[in-house]
């Protein structure tokens, strides 16, 4: 007895101790990165409002960059070629067979030091994002902090547990299958080695840090191929993760970012071991075609056309101007096309219109703007074609929001495009069915939940899908028909703030997925381990009754009825009883 209650107190103890471990917080070092070159005023070469192509005929070896919002030029970088690639990989992958052996609490650590440096520097981080992609502070801190400090949270409290073995039960007994009893199954998450990273410009900071993390808190090191129009901010980020991998005590060739144009991805893609990429579809095709040749496994995030279903019960034009205007509709989970019941269509659409008539446009870090510019210039070409089509189609323009801008001059051209309405739109329009990647909000009318339903699956993309309704379980059966990855029942694109949850689509928005628990071991070598907790059996010399033996078991086992399974369970013990050399019966 007395035993009994000096182990219960040790026990009290330890798990009180492991308590108090968890009320001290660690001690995370404070990192100091260079920012002497991001800091406002302090352009690149050229301060002056020009415009510079980015690829230039005769200068394919260098990507410029300039503030979109702006014209202003910010600096040039270097477009990598397949040998200076190659070399990056080759680093990194030298680096990661040492981080492969590092502990848990160590890429805890590494982890924290940026979410450390991210939340102190949230105006700094926000800026640089701004003035390379043209998005405003507030749409820089949703998109850029909140989403990357969640997921760092997530990876720092909750990583390691689903990086454990984890043994296969049934009913809490590990079980490897009927036939396998005198086994135990369990499968096995381990670093895959290189991962490669291909992502786009619209959240500079976020889509560096997403695979980042992930990518090694699994102990993978990777090779980040920044997008040509978000090179400038990555390059400052870049020295963030490189500080920080100094501070943790981590390689410093574990994170590579590198910069260039698609030759440059493609050579990515064909020297690491798993390769990520976020971007269009049509490039995720081509990516797919060129990991075809060294299969390599690809994750695909690719665009989206989210449908915005609002039932006759709910009242959100707030929302659904957010979900179509953040980061000026540059989002891949951004609402594209909103269906509205038709007893709330007229409400919902002079509520919106109402709304988009106060939104505030120009560059966001020149005054107080709720949107900011459009990234790639020639893309506000593509938004008013998309326009067009849809009002030679008989749509109609209910709303074209105001431009304001201090006087830039003539160099000021085409980078922003004001947040439009369209009504009386139908699906034979290019904007309902191509990814439009812009401020503009296309409303159709549905009569009945099975309409929104046909209309939401009408589309070519599944990435993600909002359902609004005051009634929640109408609107969790409509999300559960919509054939798409995510549904944000009552709310838009939150799925992405659940950081346990995986991001990504079906059908053009692409497979695999990211985030998560899932995303997080696909980041592994994932591997399935079988291993005997007893074994008992010979294979030679094979016995005289061995295929009988084989026979009885397969009758009880798998029988369909249970006399079935007992015949074989009988003639089983028959053998065992004719023969006592059952060792040698396999
Ligand atoms: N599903 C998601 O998670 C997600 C997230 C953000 C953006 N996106 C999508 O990204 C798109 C916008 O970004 P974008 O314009 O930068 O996309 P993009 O496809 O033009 O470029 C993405 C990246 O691919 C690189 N690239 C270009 N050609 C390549 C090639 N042949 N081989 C390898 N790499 C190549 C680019 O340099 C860039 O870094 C939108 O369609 C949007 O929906 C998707």
């Amino acid at each position: 007895m007395d035993v009994l209650w000096a182990v219960a107190i040790l026990a009290i103890l330890f798990y009180l101790c492991r308590l108090l471990m968890l009320l001290i917080p660690p001690v995370v070092p404070e990192i100091v990165v260079d920012t002497s070159d991001v800091m406002l005023g302090k352009g690149g070469d050229d301060d002056s409002y020009i415009y510079v192509a980015r690829r230039r005929s005769g200068d394919e070896d260098t990507v410029h960059c300039y503030d979109p919002a702006t014209m202003k030029y910010l600096g040039q970088l270097p477009a990598l070629n397949f040998d200076e690639v190659s070399d990056h990989v080759a680093r990194a992958r030298e680096a990661q067979k040492k981080w492969a052996r590092s502990s848990f609490e160590k890429r805890r650590q590494l982890l924290r030091i940026l979410l450390k440096y991210t939340i102190d520097h949230q105006e700094l981080i926000c800026e640089v994002s701004a003035r390379d992609s043209g998005k405003t502070l507030v749409d820089a801190a949703l998109g850029e902090i909140l989403t990357t400090c969640e997921k760092i949270t997530w990876l720092v409290g909750q990583g390691e547990q689903w990086l454990q073995p984890e043994y296969r039960l049934v009913k809490l007994f590990i079980s490897a299958g009927r036939m396998m009893l005198h086994k135990t199954a369990r499968v096995e998450y381990s670093p895959i080695g290189v991962i490669g990273a291909i992502v786009p410009w619209n959240y500079p900071f976020h889509n560096i840090l997403n695979p980042m993390v992930s990518a090694v808190f699994a102990g993978n090191a990777i090779v980040i191929k920044v997008s040509e129009h978000a090179s400038w901010s990555a390059f400052f980020y870049s020295r963030i993760i490189k500080a920080a991998l100094r501070a943790a005590g981590a390689p410093a060739d574990l994170v590579h970012v590198i910069t260039g144009y698609g030759e440059t991805g493609k050579a990515l893609v064909s020297l690491v071991d798993k390769l990520i990429f976020v971007g269009s579809t049509a490039v995720g095709k081509m990516v797919m075609e060129q990991a075809a040749k060294t299969l390599t496994p690809v994750v695909l995030e690719l665009g989206g056309k989210d449908p915005f279903i609002v039932c006759e019960d709910a009242d959100v034009a707030q929302i659904a101007a957010r979900a179509a205007l953040q980061s000026s509709g540059q989002n891949c989970a951004g609402a594209e096309r909103f269906y509205i019941h038709a007893q709330i269509y007229q409400q919902f659409v002079d509520e919106v219109v109402r709304i988009v008539r106060t939104v505030r446009m120009g560059p966001p870090l020149e005054g107080l703007f709720d949107m900011g510019a459009v990234c790639i210039q020639e893309h506000t070409d593509r938004l008013q074609a998309l326009v067009n089509d849809a009002v030679t189609k008989g749509a109609e323009i209910a709303v074209r929001g105001d431009l304001v801008l201090p006087d830039f001059g003539n160099s000021v051209v085409g980078q922003f495009y004001p947040p439009t309405v369209l009504l009386n739109v139908n699906h034979s329009m290019r904007l309902m069915q191509e990814e439009i990647f812009g401020p503009i909000i296309p409303i159709m009318k549905f009569h009945s939940d099975d309409e929104a339903i046909t209309l939401a699956n009408d589309s070519n993309f599944g990435l993600g899908c909002s359902v609004f309704s005051a009634n929640k379980e109408r609107a969790v059966a409509i999300a559960s028909k919509i054939y798409c990855g995510m549904a944000a029942i009552n709310d838009f694109a939150v799925t992405y703030m659940c950081q346990s949850l995986p991001f990504g689509g079906v059908k053009n928005s692409g497979f695999g997925k990211f985030a998560g628990v899932e995303g997080l071991r696909g980041c592994c070598l994932v591997k399935s381990i079988a291993e005997d907790r007893f074994s008992f059996f010979k294979t030679y010399p094979v016995a005289e009754n061995a295929f009988q033996f084989e026979e009885a078991l397969v009758r009880m086992f798998y029988g369909l009825t249970v006399v079935e399974k007992f015949q074989g369970l009988v003639n089983l013990v028959k053998i065992f009883t004719e023969q006592k050399d059952v060792k040698k019966t396999l």
